[in-house]
């Protein structure tokens, strides 16, 4: 994980933003550099969505005009992070517990740029435990009902909920993750579809077919990867 790398990701991302657009700003560290390279461009005329609350607390700092899907429900560009890339620029997002607000946003844009450090780029996703946001009413049972479906996708290990220091983590909508450690996704379109079935099931972090462009930090410039 370079930070560098990131800085980098962001900065080339802001470049990308227009005068007048709506803009989607997404989550994390990476997408942090994004917010305050495009801050600092001081374009007129930006709309900007947020993913998360902590996303919009940074931007409302930097002086970024926010807005809401509800009163914007179009988005022109949207660039996220994510925590890994893979083939076809799949993607799993939600290591910072976004992925539902990140989804939304992300299937109301015309354009989605993923951002990452080159250290994100994988050949098979899976390595990184795939988040599962799921209601907190009943949610142990749910995760009996994941572990089902991990089972028939040859995964092992059941979901694990995730804890921080203060106890369960809640997303900004409330719910919770259990994290699926599934080594190697194989079918990520198949293990999306069953996932989604899943009474409780909220959304699980695989975007797949949603990015349309991955711009990737190096320690020297960015790379730039299509689908
Ligand atoms: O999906 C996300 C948040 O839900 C983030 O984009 C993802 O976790 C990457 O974060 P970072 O840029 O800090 O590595």
């Amino acid at each position: 994980m370079s930070d560098l790398q990131k800085k980098h990701a962001g900065e080339a991302a802001a470049a990308r933003v227009e005068p007048g657009m709506i803009v989607g700003l997404g989550t994390g560290s990476t997408a942090a550099w994004f917010v305050k390279a495009l801050a600092a461009r001081g374009l007129a005329d930006l709309r900007c969505v947020p993913t998360s609350e902590a996303t919009a607390d940074l931007a409302r700092e930097l002086g970024l005009t926010l807005s809401t899907l509800e009163d914007t429900p179009r988005i022109d560009l949207t660039i996220d992070g994510a925590d890994e890339v893979g083939p076809g620029l799949a993607l799993i997002k939600g290591g910072g517990a976004a992925l539902l607000r990140e989804k939304l946003v992300w299937e109301a844009s015309a354009r989605c740029i993923v951002i990452a450090d080159s250290a994100k780029v994988v050949k098979t996703l899976g390595a990184f435990p795939l988040p599962i946001e799921v209601v907190a009413f009943g949610h142990k049972t749910t995760a009996n009902r994941i572990a089902d479906v991990l089972a028939d996708h040859e995964i092992a290990m059941p979901a694990r909920l995730r804890q921080a220091e203060r106890g369960i983590v809640r997303t900004d909508g409330g719910n919770v993750i259990y994290d699926a450690r599934c080594g190697a996704i194989h079918d990520p379109v198949r293990l999306a579809d069953d996932l989604k079935l899943i009474t409780g099931v909220v959304e699980h972090g695989l975007f797949l077919d949603l990015a349309d462009e991955a711009i990737i930090g190096l320690d020297s410039g960015v790379d730039v990867l299509h689908p």
